[in-house]
């Protein structure tokens, strides 16, 4: 381990180290200090992503300054030569310090001689992904966790297309930030000035404006007096989604859409949720409370950055949840259906190779492609970029089981403002024939046979986590074929594989389409088993799911 203790005293000797933070070290216990200090937070693939507070393994003004300057001198070193003016644009969520991160950033790279579109208010990050090509800008950035409790913030990068960087283009970018060592050689411009001297311009609603007009151009409904009909209780769980969903609502027609009041507001603390991520099933309670209050017919809820939704609905007198690939489904089946006479042999749905295969067998159906990529949207964002470039094939919808889609392709990154409005335009025309998303999603299960499908993960913190997520993974990978009664292939997805790169996620399959795959999550200290279960009913494929997980903690010892 380095030697944690003198860099903590660097830090609180440093002249450009502030005195809060400062005080903020002066009162840490020794094991804190050494959290702390014992590594740099990792700028990975996904970005940075960590607790904040006062370290040099924590998101702190320190820690952003230093990732963007290493992506700035990135940026300049790709474009070294280019006559174009460089420009990238900053978005953030509603977390504590999220905004202050962005004005840290938008300091660096305009003393960097890169133009900062700084947006006024937070903003989701679907909107940040439209707002980078539509502001002819090189590099955007979002300053969000996503759906990460209270304590965590982040930083992502996105590329000139709005697509957040894959591994390769992540790589280049982390090499400069590798090269940033002395803080104190960060340049930084006063942000006042910058501002005043249009360096940094800060600008929101056109630029809102013009995504929610793309969002509105993928409507499936125009029957008005369907969409007047739908009751709607929608929550933005404290974040960025609340006025770009509700606006996107209203515009397409719907006039009965109820906020959840106490959840309306920005709130870094997310005070009345315990965590806001709408897969998990207790972040709805407060909504379904109103919904029920309400009579509702359809429960919509975003996480902070807009960029997933949950949903439940009411079917005969109970509200149900659907899962990510049940919504995903649905998706396919209706926006295939509106566009049947615009498809084309190159019409294209995405999705992960974790997500089930209802979705996949509708689109095979309507004579789309498949395409399958590794978890992680951006995977799915560069394949519509990679489809621009030679043509050969068209996006249709991209989706992911952990409840992101894109239809459409303003955005590079899952988008649930166009999923709220669709999965509520999809709701008003079942309602107004008297039938519901869950009649509608018997009807597909009748045609493409049951499907089941579940997540169960552990969360294994520490560096004694990360060994026991490695251990499950190596026992899976030699005995996993053996232990689980009935799996006939295993693939191992670390091996090579014909279209994809190599990453550590194992599934096994039954004889009858039935899979199960295990990775450890790339944003969480957390092991991940996605299970899709093929059945005759609901209650056969359950009981087997059952008896699987069982079996899969058994061999674990989970
Ligand atoms: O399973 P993980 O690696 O934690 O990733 C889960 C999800 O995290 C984020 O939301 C990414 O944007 C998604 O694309 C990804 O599916």
């Amino acid at each position: 381990m380095r030697d944690y203790k003198n860099i903590y005293e660097e830090w609180l000797q440093a002249s450009y180290i502030d005195d809060d933070t400062k005080t903020e070290l002066r009162n840490l216990t020794e094991e804190e200090i050494q959290d702390r200090f014992y590594k740099d937070l990792a700028f990975g693939t996904g970005g940075l992503r960590g607790k904040m507070g006062a370290g040099t393994n924590r998101m702190n003004r320190y820690t952003v300054r230093k990732a963007t300057y290493g992506a700035a001198n990135a940026l300049k070193a790709r474009y070294a030569g280019a006559q174009t003016p460089l420009r990238a644009v900053i978005a953030y969520d509603s977390r504590n310090h999220s905004e202050e991160f962005a004005t840290e950033a938008a300091g660096v790279l305009a003393a960097c001689k890169i133009h900062v579109t700084l947006f006024s208010t937070l903003m989701p990050t679907p909107v940040l992904s439209f707002a980078v090509p539509y502001l002819n800008s090189q590099m955007g950035i979002v300053i969000t966790a996503s759906h990460n409790p209270k304590e965590y913030n982040g930083y992502k990068i996105y590329d000139e297309k709005g697509c957040q960087l894959i591994p390769e283009k992540a790589e280049y970018v982390i090499r400069y930030v590798e090269e940033v060592r002395d803080q104190q050689k960060i340049p930084y411009a006063d942000y006042r000035t910058a501002l005043q001297e249009g360096r940094i311009e800060r600008l929101g609603e056109e630029v809102l404006e013009a995504f929610l007009e793309a969002v509105l151009t993928q409507s499936i409904l125009q029957d008005k007096e369907a969409k007047a009909a739908l009751r709607i209780v929608y929550t933005p769980l404290h974040g960025t989604g609340n006025q770009p969903v509700r606006r996107a609502l209203k515009k397409a027609g719907f006039t009965q859409v109820f906020v959840v009041a106490a959840q309306e507001e920005p709130d870094g603390d997310f005070s009345t949720v315990r965590s806001p991520n709408p897969e998990e099933r207790d972040a709805l309670n407060l909504a379904l409370a109103q919904a029920k209050h309400e009579e509702a017919d359809l429960v919509l809820g975003t996480d902070p950055d807009c960029d997933r939704v949950g949903v439940g609905v009411l079917h005969q007198g109970e509200y149900r949840l659907l899962t990510g690939n049940q919504i995903g489904a649905l998706l396919v089946a209706n926006v295939c259906e509106k566009n049947a006479s615009a498809l084309s042999e190159r019409s294209t749905l995405i999705k992960t190779i974790v997500t089930n295969d209802l979705g996949a067998r509708i689109a095979a159906d309507y004579g789309l492609q498949v395409v399958n990529t590794l978890t992680g949207f951006k995977f799915i964002g560069d394949k519509i970029t990679e489809f621009e470039r030679t043509g050969e094939k068209n996006f249709v919808i991209g989706y992911e089981e952990s409840y992101g889609y894109l239809v459409g392709t303003h955005a590079r990154d899952k988008d649930a403002v166009v999923a709220s409005l669709l999965i509520s335009e999809m709701a008003a025309a079942c309602k107004a024939k008297g039938r519901t998303l869950v009649d509608e999603l018997e009807l597909l299960y009748k045609k493409y046979g049951y499907y089941l499908d579940a997540l169960s993960s552990y969360t294994l913190e520490g560096a004694k986590g990360v060994e026991q997520i490695r251990n499950s993974m190596a026992k899976l990978r030699k005995e996993g074929i053996r232990a689980i009664p009935g799996t006939i292939k295993m693939t191992d997805y670390l091996q090579e594989t014909e279209e994809l790169p190599r990453s550590d996620v194992l599934k096994f399959f039954w004889a009858d389409g039935s899979w199960m795959a295990a990775r450890p999550s790339g944003t969480e200290p957390k092991i991940k088993f996605y299970y899709s279960i093929c059945g005759s009913s609901q209650d056969q494929a359950e009981k087997r799911l059952r008896t699987i997980q069982q079996q899969v903690r058994e061999l674990l010892e989970l």
